[in-house]
């Protein structure tokens, strides 16, 4: 299966001319082929403590966690129990917490965009005081290596490789999530860690143990496992690259199926995105012009705004937070 999903290294990309050209190809056709790879050589430090506190995490009293669940926030931060989050209407077999980049509580006014209720700050466990600064020092260091990474995609494709600079610059709208799937019942058929989806940005770096349930479809219907690659981040792309490159390259449909009985599963995505505020340009690349161009689905019509994008996304992830905390904006959307 390795070969399905390569294996990036990127201090290849800084040792020398010839070495950066190899690993610019190999980029270029993981992200045109099949938007998924793992990526080795990012020097980034402590994903051993992160997922050791992920578990202990979600090994905190029930109450402890309810007490930052993500129905007391209207920035769709915090904790959200076995079944709460919904993909495609089914509820996904996971808990979360869910972490944006820390901000003062801000209300909109009347006539702003809805997504800027995305801004605002995160909850943190009082039971787990090192989590904050961990997740803070993880997130930091994900970010610069997102945009690493953003540049070396772009320069697989020609095209400037600080073209997408203002877009993120100077603050990307990073999202994190810890994830837990428990372990399915003794009887039941695998079940939905997570549904089939696509994810809504431009990169995600995701941390994973070693029990693996990442699924991604490589064709219609045919889902292959992702392995795991001890150190790897799993990367993949998100729809707004797919947009902005005509399909070019690919935000592939991917999804986790719950473990055996008896078996815990940890992971920790990092999701890179514009700004809120960012619309997507069209990258300047000879490589769409071979592209088939974008496969739209009609129940979640793309735009080229991040915030209209996500914002869409949360309503249909999160109804209860919606009719909560956004009444007036349920009412608008009908
Ligand atoms: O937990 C995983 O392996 C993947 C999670 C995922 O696809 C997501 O949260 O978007
Ligand atoms: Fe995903």
């Amino acid at each position: 299966m390795s070969d399905v999903f390569p294996v990036l290294d990127m201090t290849e990309a800084d040792a020398g001319p010839r070495a950066r050209a190899a690993f610019l190809e190999r980029l270029r056709a993981a992200v045109h082929d099949i938007g998924f790879f793992q990526l080795t050589g990012h020097q980034v430090t402590g994903a051993g403590k992160l997922l050791e506190l992920t578990r202990q995490f979600f090994e905190l009293p029930v109450e402890e966690r309810d007490e930052l669940s993500i129905l007391k926030s209207p920035y769709f931060r915090g904790y959200s129990e076995v079944g709460r989050e919904r993909t495609k209407g089914a509820p996904d077999q996971r808990g979360q917490l869910d972490i944006g980049p820390e901000c003062e509580p801000y209300v909109p006014s009347p006539g702003d965009p809805e997504y800027l209720w995305l801004r605002g700050p995160n909850q943190w466990p009082k039971g787990l005081p090192q989590l904050r600064d961990a997740i803070l020092d993880w997130t930091a260091q994900l970010t610069q290596v997102s945009h690493r990474l953003l540049r070396l995609i772009l320069a697989a494709l020609e095209a400037p490789e600080d073209f997408l600079d203002p877009v993120v610059s100077p603050d990307p709208h990073v999202h994190f999530k810890l994830l837990h799937y428990p372990g399915r019942d003794e009887k039941s058929e695998p079940s939905q860690g997570v549904g089939v989806h696509k994810d809504y940005g431009m990169l995600t770096l995701l941390l994973q143990d070693d029990k693996g349930g990442l699924q991604v479809a490589v064709e219609d219907g045919v889902f292959v496992d992702v392995p795991v690659v001890p150190g790897a981040f799993v990367v993949n792309l998100g729809e707004l690259l797919e947009v902005a490159t005509r399909g070019y390259l690919r935000a592939t449909t991917h999804r986790v199926v719950s473990p055996a009985p008896g078996v815990d599963r940890y992971s920790a995505p990092f999701f890179y995105n514009p700004r809120l505020e960012a619309s997507m340009p069209d990258l300047p690349t000879r490589f769409v012009t071979e592209a088939d161009g974008v496969v739209h689905d009609p129940e979640n019509p793309l735009t080229a705004s991040y915030g209209d994008n996500v914002m869409r996304g949360m309503r249909r992830a999160f109804p209860e937070v919606m009719s909560l905390h956004h009444p007036d904006l349920v009412k608008a959307s009908r």
